[in-house]
């Protein structure tokens, strides 16, 4: 049987002629990675209502990129471009807290991989081009960055990728403290790449997409470790 996968959604207007309205919405190139890698995926909307009961019925979970997190969240102030959805935050850390309180394997995606760090008590670095002075991990608006990302041998980011990937890259944020979590891959300017928890069954962050490169290896690798 399939592992049945939640992937976090947001809620967005939809323009859909005579159905225009808010709507619950994960891009599709997350569902095709669950399905490819022989998962199960639903769709898990900010109001998750009771968190512990949903995850009592999932398998695994995929915490979905997106927009910003909340800075007061880790403690900041807000920087000038950082745009959050709140609503989003506390739906999504309210079910990665129960999926951590039960061992459900989770893989987060770029804002899924920072959202990781906040819950595991770490911070973000707010706007990159502010530290590194230049905007090659989200060259422009819907332009994806290119850049090498290596792994620490042994890590279960060295075993899903080898010791090095090409990687696809589209964020202006990126982990500064990681807080308990052990950060497994960076890029070669410093910027963290990938985290894990090495003391759960699998709790793994990507800082780039493999969704819309179609890689389906991190989504394979949870999908194997929601099967038990
Ligand atoms: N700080 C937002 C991360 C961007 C993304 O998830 O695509």
């Amino acid at each position: 049987m399939r592992p049945l996968i939640g992937i976090t959604a947001y809620v967005e207007q939809a323009a859909w002629g005579v159905w225009d309205q808010r709507a619950v919405l994960i891009p599709e190139t997350y569902v095709r990675m669950v399905h490819e890698a022989g998962g199960r995926a639903v769709v898990v909307p900010p109001d998750a209502l009771d968190a512990p009961d949903l995850v009592a019925r999932l398998d695994g979970l995929v915490l979905a990129g997106g927009a910003d997190i909340e800075p007061a969240r880790y403690g900041a102030e807000a920087h000038a471009t950082t745009v959050t959805r709140p609503d989003r935050d506390a739906g999504e850390l309210a079910v990665l807290a129960a999926a951590l309180d039960a061992d459900r394997p989770v893989l987060g995606v770029c804002r899924g991989m920072e959202l990781l760090a906040v819950a595991y008590g770490g911070t973000l670095h707010q706007h990159l081009p502010d530290l590194l002075g230049t905007t090659r991990h989200q060259p422009s608006p819907g332009v994806y960055g290119s850049h090498d990302v290596r792994f620490v041998a042994g890590s279960r980011a060295a075993k899903i990728f080898g010791e090095r990937a090409e990687t696809n890259s589209y964020h202006h944020q990126a982990v500064d403290d990681p807080g308990r979590l052990t950060v497994t891959g960076r890029c070669d300017d410093g910027v963290v790449e990938a985290v894990e928890d090495p003391s759960l069954r699998f709790v793994f962050g990507v800082q780039w997409h493999p969704e819309t490169a179609g890689d389906p290896r991190p989504f394979a690798a949870l999908v194997e470790a929601s099967l038990g």
